[in-house]
């Protein structure tokens, strides 16, 4: 009847295969072909009508980008599709194995006491030294099966297509050595004629074993300030990424819920456009910061301090190319979380990891990882199912829809929005550098500076070159993880130099964070750690008369003093604008010089394009005059002239 699904269940040890069930399709996409390990991500074979290309993306091919990652072997595999058929939900379901696969030996790689120590050290050693925002440590419950991994895979997928719900991809692939099965939630990316889309979800809510502390508990989940910061951080991670990607950066919808069996997160929705092909897409978006951290690249080196071993698939993608009618590929790839992989000595491991930011409680993410494993481990018989027939969904309690929908009142209309261009006249065609300090923040930046009609271009701090900077009308020095003092950090000695060398020569410049307390030291002034960080956090500040509303990513912070920079061989004093509750300063002016401590860029600033466009003026010496209403684009018609 179904002859590839038959012919798979007759011998599915002696092929290679992967049943796809894709949310929102009746069908399972049914595949049989041939296996092939490639080295890069350019090297996975284009799809040919009828015959889908199917990549398994380990976690440390993200040494293609450059950045730290233990290299644990683990092969990127390409399997493409020779035979290929659609076939119904139930009919799947009916025809999977319901045998008995007994799995023995439970244990986990790091005990519940070992992960609660790791998660402090990570608010301390690494958020608490300005390394970042946000970080994502894994551990693994690994189990032994004696059933080989092609069948144990087939009878555990029936168990998931029956037993969860809410998965983005409900899968499983068979390959020599490498067997995988899963639900997972999450979008990584997907490319549709153009159309790019990413699917953040972050925020974690674990249901309760007794229903009736369902709806309470979920209403207090929703409250929750911790659980909210965390999903914007990884939105503003994921947006830094939209905004290289897509030509016209990108907007973003939502939140939404994602209720499944055992848990339900909250999620944004990521949509632009772009002509890149897949394969760039996926390189560029080497890996969501939902499952790593960020800034990203530094989030790969905290990884390798903090987790003992490789990540093998986990947290990296599936990749599924097609070709679509108009002789285009698409892609659609979901990221390898919820998952349980088999290799040959039957070892079966189901890797788990929470989101730590500053306010993080090590028991609750000891709790959320063995929560976010309990799904796979429910079909794997090793925790108890949960039966979701008669589950209330949340998104239609009383309030709740109300409730997620002000999230995004505090945020910046800018990037909830469509964006048209709104030149303004005194800045068309200027050129600005954008100097990428290992945070791309600076996508964000520059697609802010297009915006405003500037010519903007992005190099990283170890490109740039003193003639660079004398060719533009501004440079614009980006944010960064670390200390803004370490003698020993290379890329902050380059910043210095490069800063201090923009402002001898006298062109204008703009400082963004780590550039800012670059700029501050450079001024005089002291540079010291905040009692508690401010990372991933809206601050009110008074920008030297104008208050805002602005995002925040910040262990460091420059004190007030008196400010004086060598400027063209004249002392020049600044003029600090200072947030009293932190004793900060959170902005510095100056003839042809502007800097700010908080993330203009940033979602988290409601009036960021405002604030961005003023000081960019600043720096340019246009002081007044123009429509500061600019960042007002929800105004029906606001012109800006
Ligand atoms: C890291 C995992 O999940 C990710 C982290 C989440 C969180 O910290 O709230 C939520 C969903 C996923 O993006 C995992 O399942 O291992
Ligand atoms: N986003 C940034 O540039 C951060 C600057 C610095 N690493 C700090 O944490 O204070």
């Amino acid at each position: 009847m179904y002859p590839v699904l038959d012919a798979i269940l007759r011998a599915p040890a002696d092929q290679a295969w992967a049943l796809l069930w894709r949310e929102g399709q009746e069908t399972v996409e049914v595949l049989r072909g041939t296996t092939a390990d490639v080295a890069r991500l350019a090297d996975i074979p284009a799809a040919e009508e009828g015959h889908p290309v199917l990549a398994m993306v380990p976690f440390r091919q993200i040494a293609e980008r450059g950045f730290a990652v233990r290299d644990d072997g683990t092969p990127l595999r390409v399997l493409t599709g020779t035979a290929y058929e659609r076939v119904p939900v139930e009919a799947v379901v009916a025809a999977l194995p319901t045998g008995e696969v007994e799995v023995t030996d439970e244990r986990f790689s790091v005990s519940d006491e070992d992960y609660a120590a790791i998660v402090s050290r990570v608010i301390e050693e690494e958020i608490g030294n300005g390394e970042g925002a946000n970080f994502v440590i894994r551990r693994d419950v690994l189990a032994h099966t004696a059933t080989e991994p092609a069948t144990a895979a087939l009878t555990w997928l029936r168990r998931l297509l029956t037993d969860e719900r809410g998965a983005y991809w409900t899968f499983a692939v068979h390959t020599p050595g490498h067997t995988l099965v899963g639900a997972t939630p999450e979008r990584h990316v997907s490319v549709e004629g153009g159309r790019v889309r990413m699917n953040p979800i972050s925020g974690t809510f674990r249901h309760p074993a007794d229903m009736a502390d369902l709806e309470p508990a979920f209403r207090s989940f929703i409250a929750d300030t911790k659980e909210t910061e965390e999903l914007f951080m990884v939105v503003d991670e994921e947006m830094k990424m939209m905004s290289q990607i897509c030509t016209d950066g990108g907007r973003i919808t939502g939140p939404y819920l994602k209720q499944m069996a055992h848990l339900t997160h909250t999620e944004y929705l990521l949509d632009g456009r772009s002509d890149a092909d897949p394969r760039d897409v996926l390189r560029l978006t080497m890996f969501a910061p939902t499952v790593t951290g960020s800034p990203m690249e530094n989030a790969c080196t905290v990884i390798t301090r903090h987790e003992p071993g490789g990540r093998g698939y986990y947290s990296g993608v599936l990749a599924l190319l097609e070709r679509d009618a108009d002789g285009g590929e698409q892609l659609d790839a979901p990221i390898l979380i919820r998952t349980a992989h088999l290799d040959d000595e039957g070892t079966v491991t189901v890797s788990a990891g929470a989101t730590l930011v500053r306010h993080s409680d090590p028991v609750s993410e000891v709790a959320e990882t063995t929560a976010k494993a309990s799904g796979m481990l429910a079909a794997l018989g090793l925790r108890p199912r949960r039966d979701i027939s008669y589950a209330v969904p949340l998104a239609e309690l009383d309030g709740v829809a109300e409730a997620l929908g002000a999230r995004n009142e505090s945020l910046s209309p800018f990037w909830l929005s469509p964006q048209e261009a709104r030149p303004d006249p005194d800045l068309l065609g200027r050129r600005v550098l954008v100097v990428d300090a290992a945070d791309t923040w600076t996508q964000m930046l520059a697609h802010q500076v297009r915006h405003f009609g500037m010519a903007a271009r992005v190099a990283r701090w170890d490109e740039v070159t003193e003639q660079d900077l004398a060719a533009v009308d501004l440079v614009l020095f980006g944010p960064g993880p670390g200390d803004p003092d370490d003698p020993d950090d290379p890329r902050v000695t380059r910043l210095r130099d490069l800063l201090a060398a923009r402002l001898a020569a006298g062109g204008p410049v703009l400082a963004v964070c780590l550039s800012h307390q670059i700029l501050s030291r450079l001024a005089g002034l002291d540079v010291t750690r905040l009692e508690r960080p401010n990372q991933g956090v809206q601050l009110p500040v008074d920008l030297w008369g104008h208050p805002a509303r602005i995002g925040f990513y910040n262990t460091f912070v420059p004190r007030p003093g008196d400010a004086v920079v060598e400027r063209a061989g004249v002392g020049t004093p600044l003029e600090a604008a200072v947030d009293p509750a932190h004793d900060a300063v959170v902005g510095l002016r100056g003839p042809g010089v502007a800097s700010i401590q908080g993330h203009a860029e940033s979602v988290l600033s409601r009036d960021g394009l405002g604030v961005l466009h003023r000081l960019i003026r600043h720096a340019l010496g246009h002081e007044a005059g123009f429509d500061t209403e600019m960042s007002d684009i929800r105004r029906p018609g606001g012109k800006v002239s």
